[in-house]
């Protein structure tokens, strides 16, 4: 596959559909990718994670937790911009921007991480994963449906998020979310450790391009910084990686919320990012080894069996709170990966449904980005 050139930035322009290549019709691939979208945007109570509130808002539920997080409405922002649903993109947004993104103080332009479906918060810090899907959202969306009146300026709110992101604390008040030092996204903006799972390079080469011109260095640096910190978290024999991991790669200690030094439900997202950033740049080879690994690491596994695991593989005597999100994630890396498991999981992925059901929503969520993915149409709009 080539990787072309455009606007300063490389990437391959060029998005191959796994379905397809494994046998299953074009037209059977786009009615799948319908039909998930209209499950989980209008289908029946069990299934659906989308809810339109009044005239001009909507929120996703997690519907394990009944509460809307930022995590959510960012995701079902990217959802609807990759499937050029703009109506349900300003519904998201607008719920977003209206409830739940600060005005004033250390948090400024940041979203409180979550608040109940009718608006008030929950807590006011934010969860930086939340805010890049924000800003990538918004930024696609404006290269694909151009800007509007405020809130749907979406150039200008994303780069107004970006400029948070970084600068926050500049003049005294709060702190950024991406550690000056290392260029590594923190997990909370005062933690001084990360999450392997909110590490997007690829979403760093795209804000190198559309971000505040003095930031443009920055973000390159993060995205390189990013690939680099993923050799260090994930583990060099099964792949797998830490909820919470330090500036090293190594896991965090317990915080008082928990214990995430294992691999548990934040850290299923590093094997689909992983995929999507060697599908968009393919820049960085170890991307394809470490895509194998993980892989072979889970083959055997039935799905009803996932558990919690040591990142050196140790099942507890736990079962996995999100496996359809597991096996969305374990399939999203067939992007990248080239070894003899590749083709179970995109098959697995094709012959398992939707979950319905209390918990659905993070599974759910995973498994729509895998469909887009897998199908080609998860792309870069520029
Ligand atoms: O005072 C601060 C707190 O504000 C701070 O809050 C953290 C904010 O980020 C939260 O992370 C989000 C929720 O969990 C992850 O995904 C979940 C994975 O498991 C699924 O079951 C669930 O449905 C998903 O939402 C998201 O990726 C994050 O955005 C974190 O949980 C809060 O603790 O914590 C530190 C305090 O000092």
């Amino acid at each position: 596959m080539s990787v072309i050139q455009r606007d300063g930035a490389f990437y391959t322009g060029e998005y191959r559909n796994l379905f397809k290549e494994h046998g299953y019709s074009e037209e059977e691939i786009r009615t799948r990718l319908e039909q998930a979208w209209a499950d989980l945007f209008y289908g029946n109570p069990d299934v659906r994670i989308y809810y339109p509130m009044g005239d001009d808002k909507g929120y996703i539920l997690d519907t394990g937790n009944l509460d809307v997080r930022t995590e959510g409405m960012s995701y079902g922002m990217m959802m609807a911009v990759q499937m050029n649903k703009k109506e349900e993109f300003d519904r998201l947004w607008n719920f977003s921007k209206t409830y739940m993104q600060h005005k004033e103080g250390r948090y400024k332009d940041y979203f409180a991480w979550h608040c109940r479906p009718d608006g008030t918060r929950i807590s006011q810090g934010p969860a930086p994963d939340g805010e890049e899907y924000y800003a990538m959202a918004l930024l696609f969306a404006s290269n694909r449906w151009g800007d509007g009146p405020e809130p749907y300026n979406y150039s200008e709110q994303a780069r107004t998020i970006l400029r948070a992101c970084v600068h926050q604390g500049d003049n005294g008040e709060g702190d950024p979310m991406w550690d000056p030092e290392t260029k590594l996204i923190k997990f909370v903006p005062e933690a001084p450790f990360s999450d392997p799972s909110y590490h997007l390079p690829h979403f760093y080469e795209l804000f190198a391009l559309q971000a505040d011109e003095r930031d443009r260095a920055f973000w390159k640096e993060a995205a390189e910084a990013s690939r680099a910190y993923l050799h260090a978290a994930c583990h060099p024999e099964t792949g797998l990686s830490p909820e919470y991991a330090n500036y090293d790669g190594t896991p965090a200690e317990p915080q008082r919320h928990g214990d995430f030094r294992h691999f548990f439900s934040d850290a299923y997202r590093v094997a689909a990012n992983i995929g999507l950033d060697w599908e968009w740049f393919r820049k960085d080879p170890w991307q394809v080894e470490q895509s194998n690994r993980i892989q072979a690491f889970f083959r055997d596994i039935d799905v009803a069996d996932y558990r919690r695991y040591t990142i050196d593989g140790k099942p507890f005597d736990e079962p996995a709170l999100h496996p359809i999100g597991l096996l969305a994630t374990n399939a999203m890396a067939s992007l990248a990966a080239d070894g003899p498991d590749a083709s179970h999981f995109v098959r697995l992925l094709w012959n398992t449904p939707l979950r319905t059901g209390v918990r659905r929503y993070y599974d759910n969520c995973l498994y729509f980005f895998c469909l887009l993915a897998l199908s080609g149409n998860y792309r870069i709009y520029r």
